[in-house]
């Protein structure tokens, strides 16, 4: 998989110094590249009738604003610079050289915020990847200002008060209409509520690339539609056991549904045969709606069941299991004698929370998919402190039992036990209904049986599920969205993949 980066603050601070010291790249040459990579979106958007302003700190993100601000000037464009902590304090060595240059050209300073209020266009640079600490005081004044606004609001690398890292927001924040960040996309401004605070977030180029890695690559990457390219078409001579055959293990009484989305979305998948163990009382149900499923009910021992485990390729173990003694029997029994891949979902977790030393007991590589309730069940951490740093936490269950990690929220982390870690940017708050965690697992299993790669059956299962959200939106809007409308949308993301991501 070659896959987009994305990047930390501190990550970035290593790569722009990399850049200058491996490289030889002078770091002005770096913010003279970010200014006019900049300067090359707003003036494709906004003609000369428009004015604008720019806020700076006193930092290098205030660098890049001031070289914007006179990028602007000298292209025709009216622009004025606004210095948040005024005009006398110092800032960094490369914010004083372009306050300088600037201050040469003899540009449009103005002191008054009233000033930066007026005008069409206001753009950010009072603080980037270096925030330390909550915005306050008159600076938090400066920025309830411009967001009170009608202007177009443009964030230069990340909007101030957003942390880069995590996503928090740190006092009072910036609301931007576009954000610009440079090189690689911050982590920050994908997760929440960061992102809430970035309107349309582009990359810039500016002269840093994969190279200033130096072989230390993030951790942090996301799939993309051109991602679906590098997927490989169906071989033509096939059968149907070519493409696995997956177990799934669902439902209970008056939880039959689970079973029947979780086993479509794996049909729907590619997955060969799928075959569901679920109580009898579910039999007329499930045939009715998946005729194509073969059935097996009332497994009542684990013998039973060990004989089913023998005939499958994985496992997908959870959907709507219930809690019963006889879904902690069919739990225990999977953990503990399956010699094939596992993907562990909802009640399957509850139970596993009980007594977490089940999840030391497998053999053979577990995906486990919980959303943030049955993450701090798992964890024993408040969903609050889960969401503080959900990549981190999604890294740090994956190292600790071994397994990947699928954990479910506005933007699904996807951890492997080796430290690699996905985020998916597919998805729509339609996706948020009952059910659509059943389709997510019965997706990854379906690709899991086809491809026994758990890593990328758990990457490409989050981007092709929420993907598959988006792929019906049009049709169903965010209120309409049901689970069955996702594995509807399957059908499209696979004839995008068999037309080559097209
Ligand atoms: N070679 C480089 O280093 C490059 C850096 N670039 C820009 O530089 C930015 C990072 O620059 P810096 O590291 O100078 O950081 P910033 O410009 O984000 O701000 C750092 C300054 O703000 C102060 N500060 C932090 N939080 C504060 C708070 N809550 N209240 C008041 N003061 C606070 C710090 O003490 C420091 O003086 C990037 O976001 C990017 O825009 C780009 O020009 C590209 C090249
Ligand atoms: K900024």
């Amino acid at each position: 998989m070659i896959l987009e980066y994305i990047v930390t603050g501190n990550e970035m601070k290593l790569l722009d110094d990399t850049t200058s010291q491996v490289f030889l790249v002078p770091s002005v040459v770096l913010m003279e590249q970010a200014a006019a990579g900049v300067v090359r979106e707003l003036v494709a958007c906004f003609d000369k009738s428009k004015e604008f302003a720019v806020i700076c700190g006193r930092g290098n993100n205030a660098g890049d604003g001031i070289a914007i601000a006179r990028l602007l000037n000298q292209a025709g464009y009216r622009c004025m610079v606004y210095y948040a902590f005024g005009t006398d304090e110092a800032g960094s060595e490369l914010f004083e050289l372009q306050k300088n240059i600037y201050a040469r050209y003899g540009f449009k300073v103005v002191s008054d915020i009233e000033c930066v209020c007026k005008s069409d266009v206001i753009i950010d640079a009072l603080f980037g990847t270096g925030l330390k600490r909550a915005i306050e005081g008159s600076l938090a004044d400066v920025i309830s200002s411009v967001n009170k606004t009608d202007a177009y609001r443009v964030a230069v690398d990340v909007p101030s008060g957003v942390d880069s890292d995590k996503g928090h927001v740190m006092g009072c924040t910036f609301k931007a209409d576009f954000t610009y960040t440079f090189s690689y996309k911050k982590t920050g401004l994908l997760l929440w509520p960061g992102c809430d605070y970035c309107g349309l977030v582009k990359v810039v180029p500016i002269g840093i690339d994969d190279h200033s890695f130096c072989g230390n690559l993030p951790s942090v990457r996301a799939l993309d539609e051109s991602d679906l390219k590098k997927l490989d078409n169906r071989p033509a001579h096939s059968n149907k056991g070519t493409f696995g055959k997956l177990l799934v293990i669902a439902g209970s009484r008056d939880m039959a549904g689970a079973a029947v989305l979780s086993a479509k979305a794996a049909y729907k998948s590619g997955a060969g045969l799928v075959k569901i163990i679920t109580p009898e009382c579910n039999r007329s149900i499930i045939q009715c709606a998946l005729p194509e499923a073969l059935l097996c009910t009332d497994i009542a021992s684990a013998k039973a069941l060990e004989t089913e485990l023998e005939w499958a390729d994985a496992v997908v173990i959870g959907p709507g299991l219930s809690k019963s003694d006889n879904a902690k029997m069919l739990v225990e029994t999977v953990l503990k004698t399956a010699e094939i891949p596992l993907v562990i979902d909802a009640d399957a977790l509850n139970i596993i929370s009980d007594n977490m030393t089940l999840l030391n007991e497998h053999k053979m590589p577990v995906i486990v998919t919980p959303h943030l309730g049955e993450m701090s069940r798992l964890m024993k951490k408040s969903i609050a402190d889960i969401q503080e740093d959900i990549i981190g936490v999604a890294g740090e269950f994956a190292c600790l039992y071994n397994v990947t990690c699928v954990l479910k929220d506005f933007r699904t982390i996807i951890a492997a036990a080796d430290g690699e870690k996905f985020i998916n940017l597919s998805g729509n708050c339609g996706m948020a209904t009952a059910g659509s965690g059943d389709v997510l697992s019965g997706i990854v299993g379906g690709l899991l049986v086809q491809w026994r790669d758990t890593k990328k059956a758990a990457a490409y299962g989050a981007f092709i599920h929420g993907l598959a959200g988006d792929m019906v939106f049009d049709n169903t809007g965010s209120y309409g969205m049901i689970a069955s409308d996702i594995i509807d949308g399957l059908d499209k993301v696979w004839i995008k993949v068999e037309k080559n991501g097209n």
